[in-house]
């Protein structure tokens, strides 16, 4: 059976979607979180973008200890020569160097003849070959480019060293028949190819990505890239679980397999909707809330008779945790540390007691504390910072006939402050109040809330995105109260404001 290499690019194409970038510190977290799912390689960034980015790439090279790690480049010097700084440190850095090879990218864009594309591809892929033993090149919007034409720079990039050529749908146009045809085409035309991974690089504006990438699987290609949730550049790319929990699920179709540990699914896209602030939707495939919900009754008969009437995937095996309550304010320290380590998460000693505190305040207001709960709770455990200011208290008022004021008491270094501020409700007055103890001048940019479990008691995630000095800062809060988690979500932010100053 024909092993896929997962090549995953939510850190580099994937903060290419609109309100999706991430910083350092939530880097870093997904690029652990990634190594845990068992990707081949993660795509850390574009080096050469910013110094952040840089910074960001670098890390991720010197943290990460199984996949490969790589930075996007042009097919410039100066491009490659940053990435190869950014990567040179991991245990498998790879060099991404990529250049367009449609008429309309060559013409426009970049103002150059075809003949002049083919010299650069030469030359720069030759370039990083010199630095780097792990080159890979991409004919952007290979899909749209000249068959013939095509099918020479990929020759080109593999006599000059690249031993990965990724064939991007960069668009979104191709249909499956054509991407199909698109890498049979190149396999019977292109020299040497079976001596390289042939890799695709799909985009959703047609929502045929993951169509399109497992159509290429089909044909022969042995990389598929994509990004957890389909997260990316305009309506995103290939999503990593559905391309996933295909090749799993159609063994018989695609005659393929990856080493993704699929049970690390549904942790990656929660941390990743919990980092960004984007919530899952319910009918996303494979991690969306309702994707085994069995609403109708005759479903509900032939699931209660045979799980395989209606379930094709079972929930467990992308690591949905399950709904049963597991815990509750009479349980101990060593039950929920099982509980925990169980649940496959590593909580380092030094901070159970945190944890346990929170889960003790947590069971206090919530009859039942489900798995659920207790995978939001560590979550949002990995966001907390030292902090420099707790809540004390808060009182707010507000209703249809008077204007929203809160009063809101926080501590900072032993010392209690109290201000009131008005807003446009609730929330809005709540961080008015806030800002007026903290004077820190952040902008809320987002703000999000999700409930993490049913019910009554259900528990409220809350994230803000907050920009300050021209960085970008998440804050999380969790509680069973939507206003008290918006408050801790925002001193949270504040805290990390406070924390880096
Ligand atoms: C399909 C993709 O996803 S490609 C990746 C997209 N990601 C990004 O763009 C990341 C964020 N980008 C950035 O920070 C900036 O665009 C930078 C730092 C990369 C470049 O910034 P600038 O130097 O100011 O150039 P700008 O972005 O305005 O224009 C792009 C230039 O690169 C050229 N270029 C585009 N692609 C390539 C390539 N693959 N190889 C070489 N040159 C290229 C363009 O022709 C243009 O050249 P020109 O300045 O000589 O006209
Ligand atoms: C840089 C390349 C691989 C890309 O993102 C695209 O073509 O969509
Ligand atoms: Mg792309």
């Amino acid at each position: 059976m024909r092993k896929i290499q997962i090549f995953d690019t939510t850190l580099r194409d994937g903060e290419q979607s609109p309100g999706c970038s991430m910083n350092l510190t939530e880097k870093l977290e997904m690029a652990r979180q990634l190594d845990a799912l068992g990707v081949s390689v993660i795509e850390a960034g574009f080096a050469i973008a910013s110094p952040d980015d840089f910074k960001a790439v670098q890390a991720i090279a010197r943290t990460v200890k199984n996949c490969r790690v790589a930075s996007l480049s042009r097919a410039l010097k100066g491009d490659i020569d940053r990435a190869w700084e950014a990567v040179q440190d991991a245990v498998h850095p790879v060099i991404h160097t990529f250049l367009a090879t449609s008429d309309i990218h060559m013409k426009y864009k970049l103002k150059k003849e075809p003949e002049e594309v083919i010299a650069q591809i030469d030359e720069m892929v030759r370039y990083a070959k010199s630095l780097c033993p792990d080159v890979e090149f991409s004919a952007e919007d290979a899909s749209r480019s000249d068959r013939a034409f095509l099918a020479r720079a990929i020759s080109t990039a593999i006599r000059a060293g690249a031993n990965v050529v990724n064939i991007p749908d960069t668009v979104g146009y191709a249909t499956p028949e054509e991407m199909y045809g698109l890498i049979d085409y190149l396999k019977k035309n292109v020299p040497g190819i079976d001596d390289v991974v042939i890799s695709v690089h799909c985009h959703n504006d047609l929502g045929l990505a993951t169509a399109n990438t497992l159509a290429a699987i089909r044909a022969g290609a042995t990389q598929a890239e994509c990004t957890v949730s389909g997260i990316g550049e305009r309506a995103g790319n290939a999503s990593l679980e559905e391309i996933v929990m295909n090749l799993k699920t159609r063994r018989d179709v695609y005659d393929a397999d990856c080493d993704v540990n699929t049970k690390q699914i549904y942790r990656s896209c929660k941390l990743l909707s919990s980092i960004t602030g984007v919530p899952i939707a319910p009918n996303k495939a494979i991690v969306g809330e309702n994707a085994f919900a069995h609403e109708s009754g005759i479903h509900q008969h032939g699931v209660l008779a045979n799980k395989a009437t209606y379930e094709i995937m079972s929930p467990e095996s992308i690591g949905i945790p399950e709904k049963a309550m597991v815990l509750g304010k009479h349980s101990g320290k060593h039950a929920f540390v099982d509980r925990i380590r169980s649940l496959g998460h590593d909580i380092p000693d030094s901070e159970v007691e945190t944890a346990f505190e929170r889960f003790k305040e947590l069971a206090d207001k919530k009859k039942t504390i489900t798995d659920r709960d207790i995978e939001a709770l560590i979550s949002s455990q990995k966001a907390l910072v030292v902090p420099v200011y707790s809540l004390k208290s808060f009182v707010i008022n507000t209703g249809t006939q008077i204007s929203a004021t809160a009063t809101v008491k926080l501590e900072r270094d032993g010392e209690s402050i109290e201000k009131v501020a008005g807003g446009a409700g609730p929330i809005d007055a709540a961080f008015h109040a806030i800002d007026k103890i903290t004077k820190t001048g952040a902008t809320l940019d987002n703000y999000t809330i999700q409930s993490v479990t049913d019910g009554e008691d259900a528990l409220g995630e809350v994230v803000v995105r907050l920009s300050h000095d021209g960085r970008q800062i998440t804050g999380r809060g969790l509680s069973t109260d939507i206003l008290e988690a918006s408050i801790k979500a925002y001193i949270n932010g504040v805290n990390k404001i406070a924390t880096a100053e």
